[in-house]
Parts: structure tokens; sequence; C-alpha cells
């Protein structure tokens, strides 16, 4: 095991570890992105992909929200993108402007074309060192966050060849070829359980799966294929790490909370259409985190200020029993058009609004 320096701002861990706390931890999807201006200059002369592959300007961009925000975030997430993996099977992927596959799988046949067998640990190493350089640059002032794409969302870009509105094609392989696709999420999945391991292995602190087009599935559907590679995932990282084990997140985005309650993660992430008093049925040991609406960050100081303590009140309510413990976040990603001081204000408002009655 490397050694880091101590933690110094445990708030994240504790909530994911259901512990009590002062006021909910903080932090946003998307964090270290095109809204901050020091992130546009440092891609003014790098390769989207490029950052991702060189440590030192992986760590460089992870860091820039945690120097601008200070204090007001509690936590890192490692810069990356979840279509690593699918170039770690042997898929190329560009970025222009959003992600491309000049060469998607088309039908069954073209999974002849991934490698039997890949070196997980050795195409994905340079994750793994941009984690251990994060870590130790970070000097124990916020956890770092690892993390993966879900075996169904990842699938679905390996079949479209990108982002998609229908998801025609990958829907159409779910229904017309069930078992070929139930294998290649099994074979996506168990490429992701090694990786999140050599994440944490690496430094990573907790880890999140984002199942980003969950929604897109009805819940039979999401149940019959993505659920089983999400539980394979949360199982089988947890048995490798043993004693060494963090705690694991699912943000689902559009699934049923009680769905993705079923995948065995510590923590359940809500997108903005969920009302957190909808779910106070789940067990109490998961945690739950999210969920502003991300457009609510154009809205202005006063919009933000009331839309976060109208999240902060219902989440600390608990639906009448006892609350869930919660990590404060956006509900999705945030946009490139955020003005940097509408996010500060975002954080310090939760700050604010979620102090008291945690314990
Ligand atoms: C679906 C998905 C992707 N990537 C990711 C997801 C899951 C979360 C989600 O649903 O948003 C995950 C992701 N992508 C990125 C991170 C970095 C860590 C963070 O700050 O959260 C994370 C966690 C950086 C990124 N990933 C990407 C950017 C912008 C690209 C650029 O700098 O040119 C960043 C900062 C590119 C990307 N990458 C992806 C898309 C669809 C795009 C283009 C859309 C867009 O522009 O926002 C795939």
């Amino acid at each position: 095991m490397v050694e880091f320096p101590p933690l110094k701002n445990d708030r994240l861990l504790r909530a994911a570890r259901g512990e009590p706390l002062d006021r909910a931890p903080v932090w946003v999807m998307r964090q270290a992105g095109r809204y901050l201006p020091e992130f546009r200059e440092t891609r003014k002369n790098h390769d989207f992909f490029e950052i991702c592959r060189t440590p030192e300007l992986a760590k460089e961009v992870t860091i820039q929200p945690i120097d601008r925000y200070g204090d007001l975030l509690d936590a890192a997430i490692i810069f990356s993108d979840i279509l690593v993996v699918p170039q770690a099977m042997g898929m190329e992927v560009i970025m222009n402007p959003g992600p491309h596959f000049p060469e998607p799988l088309d039908t069954p046949d073209d999974l002849k074309r991934l490698p039997e067998t890949i070196d997980v640990d050795k195409e994905l190493g340079y994750v793994y060192d941009a984690i251990t350089l994060t870590r130790k640059e970070l000097g124990g002032r916020v956890p770092l966050i690892g993390f993966c794409g879900a075996p169904w969302t990842l699938m679905a870009y390996m079949i479209e060849g990108g982002s998609s509105k229908t998801l025609q094609k990958s829907k159409t392989w779910l229904f017309k070829h069930p078992e070929e696709s139930q294998k290649l999420l099994m074979r996506i999945a168990d490429v992701c359980v090694t990786y999140l391991v050599g994440q944490a292995r690496a430094g990573a602190q907790l880890l999140q799966v984002f199942d980003s087009n969950a929604g897109d599935l009805s819940p039979y559907d999401f149940t019959t294929f993505s659920l089983p590679s999400l539980k394979h995932i949360a199982t089988k990282v947890k048995e490798r790490l043993g004693s060494d084990a963090v705690p694991m997140t699912l943000f689902a985005k559009g699934a049923s909370p009680t769905l993705a309650a079923r995948g065995g993660y510590d923590v359940i992430g809500l997108d903005w259409t969920v009302d957190p008093r909808d779910v106070s049925t789940l067990p109490i040991e998961i945690s739950l985190q999210g969920n502003l609406d991300p457009t609510v960050l154009y809205g202005g100081r006063d919009a933000i200020e009331r839309e976060v303590r109208r999240m902060c009140d219902a989440f600390l309510a608990g639906g009448g029993g006892k609350p869930h413990r919660w990590i404060a976040n956006l509900g999705h990603g945030i946009t490139p058009g955020v003005d940097p001081e509408d996010m500060r204000w975002f954080l310090q408002c939760v700050q604010k609004y979620s102090a008291g009655s945690l314990d």
C-alpha cells in the first residue's frame, strides 16, 4: 500500500458510512470542467484524452476546483472519462467535441473484434498513476473519488458510437440479442471490477459508478440487464479489496431508486426528478446523494438559495422518519455555461442550510 498524508476532512466518508456529521458534505459531478476558465485554459493546449492519460495534467485539472473553492468542497473526483474503459477494451474513442467511436459495434458478430483477454491494469495504469499523484498532492485536504461507467451505459456508447437521444441501436441489441447483450454486459463488468479495485489500491477513497443511461430502461429491463452487472461490480470489488474496501456509490440516472438500492452500494445518487421524501423507505444504512436540478445554477442567487434550502429541508426531513445520511450534489453534472461564482454560492448555501440535525 502507498502511504498518503492523513485526511483532514472526512465528511464525505462519514456520510457514506452513515456516521454523524456537522453538516452535509458537498461536491459536484463534473466539478472539474468547462465552466471553469482555468480548465478551458488547460484544454486550449491539450486534447481531452491527452489530459486523461497524463497524470500530471489530470492531477492539475482535478485539483483546480479544490484550489478555487477551498473549504467549500468536501471531495475531489479524479479527472478522467467513463469511455476510457471501451478504449481499454480495444475500441477507438475520440472527443470531437462530444464522444465519437469511428467503429462502433454494429452486430454481435463485431464482438470478435474485441480482444479475448485484456490487461486492464496495464491499459488503465495511467489512471492509477494519476490517482496516486493527485492524492499525494491533495495533502489530505479532501478525499479523492474514483469512478467508472456502468456496463449498460458503456455498452450503449460502444453500440451507438456516441451520445444518442433514442438509443435505438443499443436497445435493438437488448431486445433482438438479449443473450449476447448480457454476455457483453458481464464482460464490461469484469473490466470495471479490476479497474475499480486498481483505483482503490492506487488511493481512491470512494468509488462511484455512473449509469447515466439507466433511465432509458423500463424497470423490468433495468432489473434484467443493468442491475446484475452493477451487483456483480459492487460484490466483487468489495470482495477483492477485503479489509481495504472503500464506500461505493451508484448513480443510476433516471432509474427507480428502489431498484438502484438493490445493487449493493453504500450510497445511491438521485437525479432531480426524485423527491428525497419519497425515498425515505429505502434501507436506512444506505446514504443518499444529490440532487439539485443543475439548471438552477442558471437562475441567479435568489433562485439558487431558495432551491438549495428546499433541497436541504427535504433531505433533512427524511419523509417523516429518521433521515438518511446525505451527500449534497447536483442531480447530474454541472454544465459549461455556469458562472463559477454561482457555483460558489451553491456551495455556500448548502453549508448554510444543511447544518444541524445530522447526528
Ligand atoms: C456519460 C458520461 C461521459 N463521461 C462521464 C459520464 C457519466 C456522467 C454523466 O452522465 O455526465 C463521466 C465524466 N466525465 C468527466 C468526468 C470528470 C470528473 C468530474 O469532474 O466529475 C466524469 C466523472 C469529464 C469530462 N468528460 C467530457 C468533458 C468535456 C469535454 C471537453 O473538455 O472537451 C469533461 C470535462 C466529455 C464527455 N464525456 C462523455 C460525454 C457525453 C461527453 C461530452 C458531453 C459534454 O461535453 O459534457 C461521456
